[in-house]
């Protein structure tokens, strides 16, 4: 049964979901890089997947820029959804997000087919502000976290589908974060393959500035 799968998921150890080059950086991001499995029922991964279908294939896959961080993707920057979705966002934001942290206005929908990775970037400081909180559907996948100025040091988080992963502080700021393409596709010896993979991924907006003040961040955070 999905529901007492779920459950279940509570009482696994976080070295389920999360691996680090050694205790001290797994220590040291313990509040910074997180995992919730199963933070969305069957149900609500649904509800999101059959109404970002539609929108998401209106669009082509992308590929070959050669400077592009990510490959084999389409992507949609959504700021209306239904009710249902947007009290799961609001879950989410509860889960992710302080009281006093302002959200971009629209949620950024990836898509990644099959063969579609995200090569190691940080994400814009211009543009996003202390926290990223994603959503992933369909497809489980590894998330690498790699320190910008001490590259032995590491982290992979698996993100099955129905996970959420935030990323805030340190691990948004000294971490590049990739998705790792099917053949690397790994979480320790556990291979982990790549199908399709959706995320939704919500941030929040550089300290001091507001929803509705020029300079809106572009679609490519
Ligand atoms: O797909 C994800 O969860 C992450 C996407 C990402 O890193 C980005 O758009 O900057
Ligand atoms: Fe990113
Ligand atoms: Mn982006």
């Amino acid at each position: 049964m999905a529901a007492s799968g779920r459950l279940a998921l509570g009482t696994l150890p976080r070295s389920s979901w999360v691996r680090g080059s050694g205790p001290a950086v797994l220590s040291r991001l313990r509040d910074a890089a997180l995992v919730r499995p199963g933070f969305l029922s069957t149900a609500e991964e649904e509800t999101l997947s059959r109404e970002l279908e539609p929108e998401l294939r209106r669009r082509r896959y992308e590929y070959d820029h050669w400077d592009a961080a990510i490959h084999g993707f389409r992507e949609t920057e959504k700021s209306r959804w239904s009710e249902a979705s947007r009290a799961i966002l609001q879950r989410v934001q509860a889960a992710a997000f302080s009281p006093g942290q302002t959200l971009l206005s629209s949620v950024h929908v990836l898509d990644l087919e099959p063969r579609g990775y995200i090569k190691p970037h940080v994400d814009s400081i211009k543009f996003c502000g202390a926290t990223i909180a994603g959503l992933s559907l369909l497809s489980p996948s590894v998330m690498r976290l790699v320190h910008t100025q001490e590259p032995g040091e590491w982290l992979e988080l698996l993100l099955e589908p129905g996970s959420l992963y935030i990323l805030r502080g340190s691990a948004r700021y000294d971490f590049s974060h990739e998705i790792l393409r099917d053949e690397e596709s790994f979480f320790g010896g556990r291979r982990v393959p790549r199908g399709r993979r959706i995320s939704v991924i919500c941030r929040s907006l550089p300290e001091g500035m507001g929803p509705g003040e020029p300079g809106q961040p572009p679609p490519a955070c």
